[in-house]
């Protein structure tokens, strides 16, 4: 089992792993025996990098010839309709599956051609499918400190004292501090998403990836939320950040790009400022919006 080495994380400085040493941008990096050489990716400082990836399942096209890249200190958003893809993404992005077609790296590794297992342990994600899986009578300092282990349910692993404080401060981050000890099944939804944030963190990612965080929130539980999202956006600590979510009014403040998903290609994607408009809305979820901007944050309602 792999631990993750949560603090490893140097700063902002780049990905400046070996896998770099002494190449130059378009180097070949030779592929295993019989296979297609891979190329490098083009700039050390892409979290994420899509070069025309198609995801298939079933003769269907989940993710359509798509070209994306997430840079360090980039915040993205991808928004779209039901069945437009983003989930896809993001456990493409979390290296959960691999591209059927394209070239796709994350945190310079090219999915296919490294260990994922090891890869996995820089990336923070949180999904319903993995909230699923924590056990109900689980106490909410392990749901978090667990992540160390990549596990969900605390067995045999050894922590120590200085697990526990950082599983604590994150809690604490999200205003949660107070139900360390209660059991994960007693927690109200807002609270659940706000634990499934802090064990997302517990690893010091490089990369967080939050699937719907705001989903079922009552309005209080969202605007909290978006506000503690919006405090870790503006923090040049805080890792590459890409955010799932149905909503233009649960995108946080500080988040700098949006992609536009539909029936799996990119409606648009870019700088935040200039994606969310009426007219790409529009076209993402397929009925006339007007969407407005106030101060750093948005609505949409039907044109
Ligand atoms: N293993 C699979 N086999 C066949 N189709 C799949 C598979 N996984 C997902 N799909 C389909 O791919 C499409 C995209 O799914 P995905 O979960 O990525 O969408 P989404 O944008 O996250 O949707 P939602 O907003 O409803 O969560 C959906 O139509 C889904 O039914």
């Amino acid at each position: 089992m792999l631990r993750h080495r949560y603090g490893a994380r140097a700063g902002r400085g780049g990905l400046t792993g070996a896998w770099l040493d002494g190449l130059v941008t378009g180097d070949l990096i030779p592929g295993p025996s019989g296979a297609a050489p891979a190329l490098a990716p083009v700039d050390a400082d892409l979290v994420v990098s899509l070069d025309g990836v198609t995801v298939r399942r079933a003769g269907a096209a989940l993710l359509h010839h798509l070209d994306w890249q997430v840079e360090l200190d980039e915040r993205w958003v991808v928004l779209g309709p039901n069945g437009a893809g983003k989930t896809t993404l993001l456990n493409l992005a979390g290296g959960r599956l691999h591209p059927t077609a394209g070239v796709a790296h994350v945190l310079g590794e090219q999915l296919g051609r490294t260990d994922v297992t090891e890869l996995r342990t820089r990336i923070g994600l949180s999904t319903a499918a993995l909230a699923e899986r924590i056990p109900g009578d689980e106490r909410v300092v392990d749901v978090v400190v667990t992540a160390s282990w990549s596990v969900v349910g605390r067995w045999r692993e050894e922590y120590d004292s200085g697990d526990e404080a950082r599983a604590q401060a994150l809690l604490g981050q999200f205003g949660v501090a107070g139900l360390a000890n209660r059991r994960y099944g007693t927690l109200s939804e807002g609270e659940r998403k706000r634990v499934q944030i802090a064990r997302a963190l517990m690893t010091d990612p490089e990369l967080l990836l939050l699937d719907e965080p705001a989903a079922g929130l009552d309005l209080g539980g969202r605007e909290d939320l978006v506000a503690r999202l919006a405090e870790l956006a503006s923090d040049p600590d805080a890792p590459a950040l890409v955010l799932v979510t149905h909503h233009v009014e649960e995108v946080p403040p500080g988040f700098t790009h949006a992609l536009l998903l539909r029936d799996g290609d990119a409606v648009a994607q870019g700088l935040l400022t200039d994606v969310l408009t009426g007219d790409n809305l529009s076209k993402t979820f397929g009925l006339p919006l007007l969407v407005e901007r106030h101060g750093d944050r948005y609505t949409a309602r039907a044109d």
